[in-house]
């Protein structure tokens, strides 16, 4: 089953019958229709699901809500629709709209080491994502490198050092965290449009992965997807427990448009690279870490995964990817080194069966590894500890 775009029926509608509908939507102030208006993006079809997005301008995004909500019910009302997800997006079409913030001037320090990196450290404007003081992504730009579960054992490590912690899955073609923390089922409405985190071993968690099927491929353009990653963001009500000190992003792979909207949108206090020790996966690192500077983000650190292999019978240590880059190419730019996970097939089985290892072998010389990077991310947050960062732009 593939979210497509659709000239030809499914379920018993059409785009073009969608078009139709949404033809008769004007705004308050009058004018063309919002098709004519070209704020109607693609509309993907799949049997009786419908997905689009409405492009508005960031400000009035709240305004634009009721209009939202008509977009859906008459979309609903069509025969042959059963579901229908109209997502608000304010893409900005080039040219329009407020720049980029402006790139770090060498020698800056970033917003972490400030007492108290608080939400939008970044600047510009940013999503209101209510009930979490900070927003930590974990990015690597290319799949694979073990981004996700260095995500959930980050979380966790947070966690077990004291912190109230949430994971949003926004890996949004490959969403992994309901299967790496062995979380079922759907997420409860809280009230109106809001829905309840869902949780495990502790983590508040949310991901697409809990609204479609797991086995359903998901073909998402990039304003979707953005759309889609806000509403996981602003619709959730992160704080039902009590305000979450960190909520981990689990980015979706790659430094694209999608990438860079997220670090703009989002009101990140810092980022954590993930990387291998292999080249390639190095140097995508580094464009990873470009692209956060230019977004003038805070780099909270690297992490080098994979880095090292623990032979489990001998327990002897093999450098297999040539170990170190990851090291030495913090050093290079000047952003602090986190740490360096080994390679390990408890890492790896307990990941993939949904146990992961911080939550369930608390004593593993492995969670231990995670609990000091945490250690090291908590206190550049809080500005405590270490030497600020300096970020060179070359
Ligand atoms: N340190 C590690 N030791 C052993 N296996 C690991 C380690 N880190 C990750 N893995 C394994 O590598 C595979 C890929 O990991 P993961 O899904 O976290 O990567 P990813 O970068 O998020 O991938 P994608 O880009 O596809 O989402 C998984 O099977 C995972 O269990």
């Amino acid at each position: 089953m593939f979210w497509k775009k659709n000239k030809v029926p499914a379920g018993n509608v059409t785009t073009d019958q969608i078009q139709d509908v949404l033809r008769k939507l004007k705004l308050e102030t009058g004018g063309p229709d919002i098709v004519e208006l070209g704020m109607v993006s693609d509309i993907f079809i799949n049997e009786g699901s419908v997905i689009f997005s409405l492009t508005v301008d960031a400000e009035q995004a709240n305004a634009m809500e009721p209009l939202r909500e008509k977009a859906q019910e008459v979309v609903k009302s069509l025969s042959g629709v059963e579901k229908v997800m109209v997502a608000l997006t304010a893409e900005r079409k080039p040219g329009s709209g407020p720049s980029l913030p402006p790139p770090a001037k060498p020698g800056v320090k970033p917003a972490a080491a400030k007492p108290k990196a608080p939400q939008g450290a970044a600047g510009g404007h940013k999503l209101d994502v209510k009930g979490v003081k900070n927003i930590v992504a974990v990015s690597s730009a290319k799949g694979g490198v073990g981004k996700s579960t260095t995500s959930v054992n980050l979380a966790l490590a947070l966690q077990a050092n004291g912190l109230k912690v949430g994971i949003l899955d926004a890996d949004i073609y490959g969403p992994s965290i309901p299967r790496l923390l062995g979380i079922k089922g759907r997420p409860m409405a809280y009230k109106d449009k809001i829905l309840k985190p869902m949780e495990g071993f502790g983590l508040k968690a949310m991901s697409v992965g809990f609204l479609v099927d797991e086995d359903t491929p998901m073909i998402w353009r990039g304003p979707m997807v953005v759309s889609a990653l806000t509403q996981m963001m602003r619709d959730v009500k992160w704080d039902i427990d009590g305000e979450l000190d960190v909520l981990v992003v689990d980015m979706p792979p790659g430094t694209g448009d999608i990438q860079l909207t997220m670090a703009q949108q989002v009101p990140l206090s810092g980022s954590v690279i993930v990387s291998t020790p292999q080249d390639l996966a190095l140097l995508d690192a580094r464009k990873g870490i470009a692209m956060f500077e230019k977004v003038n983000i805070p780099i909270l650190g690297v992490v080098e995964n994979m880095s090292y292999f623990l032979c489990p019978s001998c327990g002897e240590r093999h450098d297999v990817f040539g170990h170190g880059g990851a090291r030495e190419i913090a050093d290079k730019i000047g952003v602090p080194f986190l740490g360096e996970v080994p390679l390990h097939m408890d890492i790896r089985e307990r990941s993939d069966s949904g146990r992961p290892i911080v939550a369930t072998d608390a004593d593993n010389e492995h969670s231990k590894i995670y609990r000091e990077i945490a250690r090291i991310m908590a206190g550049e947050l809080a500005g405590a500890g270490r030497e600020a960062p300096k970020i060179i732009i070359e």
